[in-house]
């Protein structure tokens, strides 16, 4: 049985005067126990609102939310042992550290009668967890903002919720604090064995922490899959645009019919699976799947090898960054609008205006349906 589960979940925000929005249009996930999903997507994509809705801080337009099996649907937020750590903290300031762990404690302690004691354990154990327990004297105020998260983490996960909701927890940290707490996260989350959705539009963050993404726009989920496969497959354009960094190349083209996409008269690149002849595709190449294989004018503008020919396609640099781990150069394509960008060695030096080829593994080349943006492979 799913640990959490949409079903068909629906909201449109209708407020007078002003035209209905539909933020969430019918999305179904099943979440295993102990399964950590990456809920990824751009500004207004209704991530939020997802999050919001299973906690019971929005009401839900149609569909059903599941927890262990159960509808919660119509319960309010404090019934429902849904743990939430939200992007702004909500720490209360005037209390310290160990108050506000204690506090939403003390609400339930006194429905389930628990004592006084047991709640200054449970402060504590959980402190220990999440390295907090020099801190149970500080207030809010005095806190570093990874400290701050880990509290507001911390008063989640103290009421044993059956879900963990995480709200843009990495948000507020600098790169350094980000990733030491982001190890964290992953740490706690697989010793607790919470089950969990981490709501974020850093493609990073749900890369390296999440088991499955399901990636959002629009309110309509478009693609749940783990990193590889979202990495790796993308379902469609926006997938493989959002997910990616250096971007992916999207190089509109018309495919041969012999195997291949002509993008303009001197450039083609081979598909990965057949395509009629005449369709308009869109090519999509990593960066990091081209490869530089020479650095002469000589003739040919295809990728691939034939007979001792030089292999590749022609361009141009228009700009390359040597960087630390690799370079990222810009190449034109004769008659081609869109620059392409390639990953390059590290030790690469190149000039603008240099001549080099560039290839492209087939099997790594993406190929899309220009109309639809869908993945045909
Ligand atoms: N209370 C509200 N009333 C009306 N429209 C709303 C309300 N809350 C959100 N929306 C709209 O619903 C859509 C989804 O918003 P939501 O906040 O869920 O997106 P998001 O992906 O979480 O974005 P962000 O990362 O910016 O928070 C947006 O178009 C937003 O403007």
């Amino acid at each position: 049985m799913a640990e959490l589960e949409l079903r068909e979940l629906r909201k449109t925000y209708r407020s007078r005067g002003r035209p209905a929005v539909d933020a969430v249009r019918g999305i179904d996930l099943e979440l295993r126990s102990g399964e950590l999903l990456g809920l990824l997507g751009p500004s207004g994509c209704g991530k939020s609102t997802t999050l919001r809705m299973i906690a019971g801080l929005e009401t839900v337009t149609g569909g059903d939310i599941l927890v262990g099996g159960a509808s919660v649907v119509g319960r309010p937020a404090q019934a429902r042992n849904i743990g939430v750590a939200f992007e702004n903290y909500a720490l209360y300031p005037p209390l310290n550290v160990a108050e506000n762990l204690a506090f939403g404690l003390k609400a339930r302690r006194r429905a389930a009668r628990g004592s006084r004691t047991d709640v200054a354990r449970k402060v504590a154990e959980i402190a220990e967890r999440v390295d907090l327990t020099g801190l149970l004297q500080a207030r809010p105020a005095g806190l570093s903002s990874g400290q701050k998260q880990r509290v507001a983490l911390a008063r989640a996960l103290i009421r044993e919720p059956d879900v963990l909701l995480l709200d843009e927890p990495l948000s507020h940290l600098d790169a350094a604090q980000r990733d030491t707490t982001r190890r964290e996260l992953k740490r706690i989350q697989r010793d607790l064995g919470h089950t969990t959705i981490l709501v974020t539009h850093d493609q990073e963050e749900a890369l390296s922490l999440a088991d499955r993404i399901a990636v959002m726009k629009d309110g309509v989920i478009q693609q749940l899959g783990t990193p590889y496969e979202i990495y790796d497959s993308p379902a469609n354009v926006f997938v493989a645009d959002f997910v990616g960094e250096p971007a992916i190349n999207l190089l509109p083209g018309i495919s041969t019919g012999d195997g291949r996409a002509r993008l303009s008269e001197a450039v083609s690149f081979a598909l990965p699976v057949k395509v009629a002849e005449g369709r308009e595709v869109v090519i999509g190449i990593r960066p990091e799947d081209l490869r530089l294989a020479g650095r002469d004018g000589g003739s040919g503008a295809r990728d691939g090898g034939n007979g001792g020919a030089p292999t590749g396609v022609r361009a141009r640099v228009s700009a390359h960054e040597p960087l630390l781990e690799s370079g990222i150069a810009t190449l034109a394509l004769e008659g081609v609008v869109r620059p392409l960008v390639v990953l390059t060695d590290p030790e690469v030096r190149l000039a603008r205006d240099e001549r080099v080829r560039v290839t492209a593994d087939p099997g790594l080349t993406h190929v899309f349906d220009a109309e639809t943006g869908d993945s045909l492979r």
